[in-house]
C-alpha cells in the first residue's frame, strides 16, 4: 500500500493539495482505491504538467501561416500519378518485407516468399477505458481466426485534466478526472509496455500504424510499405487530396523546412484556400492518420525524442465535484486536456515521404454519430459497400437489385444514394484482387455476401 504522507507531500509540493479535500469523508475502501490511483501519478512531473497546461491554454499557439510550404514533389508518391509497373513493383517489394518478417520468426531466416503465408503481428494501443472491451471483443470473436499470441494489446497513459488556473480536476470526491494522453502517447506506451523489445524479438523491421476510425484502411498495405522501403524512408504518411479547403483534416507539409502535420485549426482560411497555377490547392495533402515507421526510427524516438514531443491543448467540458462535493456537468469548457499527436515525430525523421492514395478506396472516417451530416456510421458503411460494388463490377459481374433489375454502376461518392448491399469478406479479397476468376460474366442478386463458403460454392459451379 502506498504511503499516504508521501502522496500528500507530493501533492502539496505540486500545488495540488485540494485533491485531498474530501479525504475525511471517504470510507476506508474508497481511500485505498484513491491512494492507489494517486500513487500512480507522476507526482514529480505534476507541477509542470498543471502549470504548463494553464499556460498553454492561456496563450494561443503561434500562427504557422508564414512558415509553411508544401512537401516537395520528389518526396511524394501517388497511386493516381504512378504507372502500373511502379505500383506493382512497390507491392511486390512490400510483400517480400512482410513475408520476410514472418519467415524470420518461424525459421530463423531464409525466406521463401513464394510459398509462405504472411503472418502479421498486430499491436493495439487502447486507453484504460477500452482495453477490457477490446480484449473481450477479440476473445468473443475467436480472434477472427488469428493466432492470439500474434496480437499484443497495451494501454496508453492517462493524465489529469486541469482547470484554467492549473488545478487538477476532481471527478468525484475520491477520483481524479483523467484523460488519455493523445494518439502521440503511443511512444511512451511503447516504452512503458516494452513493446519495442517485443517487436525486436519477433524480427519486426517495419510498422504500419493507423488510427481506428477509418473503415477503408488497408492494413499492412504492401504498396505503401514497398514504396516507403524503396525510398529508404524511416517515416512516411499516407495522404488524400483534400476535398475542400476547410475540410477538417491535418495537412502534411513543411514548417520552417521540417516535415510535419499542421492541423486544420492551426492555419488561417486564406492559407488553406491558396491555389496553384492549375487551380489545385497548394496545401492539399490531407493527413489520414496512416503512417509507416521503421522499428529503428521508433527506437530512436523512444530513446531520444519522446520527451520533446509537443503538447497540444484541448479545451473540454469535464464533469467535476464542486467545493461542496456536488457533482456538476458543465455546459461550457472548464478543463484542459493535454494531448500528444502521433504525427509529431515526423520532424525527427531523416527521410520522410508522403504517399497519396485514392480517397474513395482508402479513407472514410468515422467521427460523428448518425444524424450528423458527414463521417458517421452510415457514410462509413456506404463507403465500404460502394467499394465492394465497384470491385464486383470491375471483375466483370452485373449486380441486380432485389427486384432483379440491373443496378447502375456504383457512384464514386458514398454520399449519394445508398449503394447495393454487396460485401466481400476480407478473407476472400484484400483489395479487389482475385475476383475476376470467380465473378466474371455472372449476374448477381443483391444482397450479396461473398465469404469463404460462397466462394467455394462459386468455384464448384
Ligand atoms: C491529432 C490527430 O490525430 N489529428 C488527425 C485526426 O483528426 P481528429 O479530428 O482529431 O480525429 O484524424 C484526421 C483524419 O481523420 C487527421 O486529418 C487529423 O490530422
Amino acid at each position: 500500500m502506498p504511503c499516504f504522507e508521501q502522496v500528500k507531500q507530493g501533492l502539496e509540493s505540486a500545488g495540488q493539495a485540494h485533491v485531498l479535500q474530501f479525504w475525511p469523508e471517504l470510507c476506508e475502501e474508497e481511500r485505498d482505491v484513491f491512494l492507489e490511483e494517486l500513487a500512480q501519478l507522476d507526482l514529480k512531473g505534476l507541477k509542470d504538467h498543471c502549470e504548463g497546461a494553464a499556460k498553454a491554454a492561456a496563450s494561443p499557439p503561434d500562427s504557422l501561416d508564414h512558415h509553411i510550404e508544401p512537401i516537395p514533389p520528389e518526396f511524394i508518391g501517388s497511386v493516381k500519378k504512378s504507372g502500373r509497373d511502379s505500383l506493382e513493383e512497390w507491392e511486390r517489394r512490400g510483400k517480400i518485407h512482410i513475408w520476410c518478417t514472418s519467415n524470420a520468426l518461424r525459421h530463423g531466416g531464409g525466406a521463401n516468399v513464394q510459398t509462405l503465408p504472411s503472418v502479421l503481428f498486430r499491436y493495439i494501443m487502447t486507453s484504460e477505458f477500452t482495453l477490457a472491451p477490446t480484449e473481450t471483443f477479440f476473445k468473443e470473436n475467436n480472434y477472427f481466426g488469428l493466432e492470439p499470441t500474434n496480437i499484443v494489446m497495451f494501454e496508453q497513459r492517462m493524465i489529469p485534466a486541469v482547470t484554467f488556473d492549473g488545478k487538477v480536476i476532481l471527478k468525484d470526491k475520491g477520483k481524479i478526472a483523467m484523460a488519455p494522453d493523445g494518439n502521440g502517447g503511443l511512444y511512451q506506451a511503447l516504452v512503458d509496455n516494452k513493446v519495442l523489445e517485443d517487436m525486436k524479438k519477433r524480427g519486426v523491421k517495419y510498422l504500419h500504424v493507423y488510427c481506428v476510425d477509418n473503415i477503408l484502411v488497408k492494413m499492412a498495405d504492401p504498396v505503401f510499405i514497398g514504396f516507403c522501403v524503396s525510398k529508404g524512408a524511416d517515416c512516411g504518411a499516407k495522404v488524400v487530396e483534400k476535398a475542400y479547403p476547410t475540410e477538417p483534416v491535418g495537412v502534411v507539409c513543411r514548417v520552417r523546412g521540417v516535415s510535419q502535420v499542421v492541423e486544420y485549426s492551426e492555419v488561417q482560411p486564406q492559407t488553406a484556400e491558396l491555389q496553384g497555377p492549375g487551380g489545385e490547392l497548394v496545401y492539399s495533402a490531407g493527413n489520414i492518420c496512416n503512417h509507416f515507421f521503421t522499428r529503428s526510427f521508433l527506437q530512436d524516438v523512444a530513446e531520444k525524442y519522446k520527451d520533446q514531443l509537443k503538447q497540444h491543448v484541448a479545451l473540454k467540458k469535464v464533469p467535476f465535484v464542486d467545493a461542496h462535493g456536488v457533482q456538476v456537468k458543465p455546459s461550457k469548457s472548464n478543463g484542459i486536456k493535454m494531448e500528444k499527436f502521433v504525427f509529431d515525430v515526423f520532424e525527427f525523421s531523416r527521410n520522410f515521404v508522403a504517399f497519396e492514395v485514392v480517397r474513395e478506396d482508402e479513407f472514410s472516417p468515422l467521427k460523428n454519430a448518425d444524424g450528423s451530416a458527414t463521417d458517421n456510421p452510415t457514410t462509413a458503411r456506404n463507403s465500404l459497400l460502394a467499394q465492394h460494388c465497384r470491385w464486383v463490377t470491375s471483375a466483370g459481374a452485373t449486380l441486380l437489385d432485389k427486384y432483379g433489375n440491373p443496378l447502375p454502376l456504383p457512384s464514386v461518392s458514398a454520399d449519394d444514394s445508398p449503394p447495393a448491399q454487396c460485401e466481400i469478406s476480407p478473407l476472400v479479397s484484400y483489395f479487389g484482387e482475385g475476383l475476376e476468376q470467380l465473378l466474371k460474366g455472372r449476374t448477381i442478386h443483391t444482397p450479396f455476401v461473398l465469404d469463404e463458403k460462397q466462394t467455394k460454392k462459386l468455384q464448384a459451379q
